[in-house]
């Protein structure tokens, strides 16, 4: 923008044509690009949660290795018999339950694989819906989680949809998921699914991303953690733009 006012000063037209228009196309492809953290950056605004905006938090929630042995061997089992199951695994921090669109049935228990497949099992109250674990606990079950909205994500059905739409929108969550229909498992973080996984890919997943040992940043989209994001993503997008516009212009 510096650049482009002094261009235009200088009397350079061509240069400040140039550089007015890689400006618009960084500021589109940026909205695009960021999307999800600026609606999350929105929400916490609305929510009058200044203070964590500028709180660059490490408050991890490690998972013992026993506690993923748990759920990975629940996860087995009712992949095997194909029984759909969706579990939230908080990572950083606890989730604010607004973000669910229905926060569930309270539990407060100890994980264990026999309460997890018996939660998922379909003629159990709580089996529709997510079920999510903090730490060491099943905190509660029957949660509805909002939808992602992605496109690509149309063919695939809601549960898988959720999954994806919880994680697009809090970062301090991963979802694991497993498919009534096939039994596949699939593993969904900040609104991506990686699927399908074998048992043993996610239990390395679940203890590189949980296990206590592990250095995990934070987690509420702060405003340093934005502010972050724009500029990596700026810095990689300027050579492009301007490779393209240096093309058009050589033609
Ligand atoms: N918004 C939601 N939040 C949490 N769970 C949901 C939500 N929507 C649907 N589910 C769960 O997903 C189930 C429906 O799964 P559906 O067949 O539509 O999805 P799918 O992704 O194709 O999964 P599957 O392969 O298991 O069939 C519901 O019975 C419910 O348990």
């Amino acid at each position: 923008m510096l650049a482009s006012a002094l261009s235009a000063n200088l009397g350079l037209p061509l240069l400040n044509f140039v550089l007015e228009k890689l400006v618009i196309g960084c500021a589109v492809a940026m909205a695009v690009a960021l999307q999800s953290e600026f609606r999350r950056f929105l929400e916490q605004l609305g929510r009058g949660e200044f203070w964590q905006l500028f709180h660059h938090h490490r408050l991890a929630v490690p998972k013992s290795d026993s506690v993923i042995d748990e759920i990975v061997e629940a996860v087995k089992e009712l992949s095997k018999n194909r029984i759909g199951a969706l579990l939230i695994l908080e990572t950083t921090g606890p989730i604010d339950e607004r973000d669910f669109s229905v926060p569930g049935v309270k539990l407060n228990a100890e994980v264990s694989k026999e309460l997890i497949q018996t939660i998922f099992q379909p003629k159990t109250l709580l089996h529709d819906g997510a079920t999510l674990i903090r730490a060491s606990r099943i905190v509660s079950s029957g949660i509805i989680l909002p939808l992602s909205g992605r496109t690509a994500s149309r063919q695939l059905g809601t549960r898988h949809r959720a999954a994806m739409g919880i994680t697009e929108r809090v970062e301090n969550c991963i979802c694991v998921v497993v498919s009534e229909e096939t039994g596949s498992i699939s593993l969904a973080e900040r609104g991506t699914l990686y699927r399908p996984l074998t048992i043993r890919k996610l239990k390395e997943s679940l203890e590189s991303k949980l296990s206590p040992t592990v250095d995990r940043e934070a987690v509420a989209p702060g405003l340093f953690s934005l502010m972050r994001q724009i500029g990596s993503k700026a810095l990689a997008l300027v050579p492009r733009l301007l490779k393209i516009t240096i093309d058009r212009f050589s033609r």
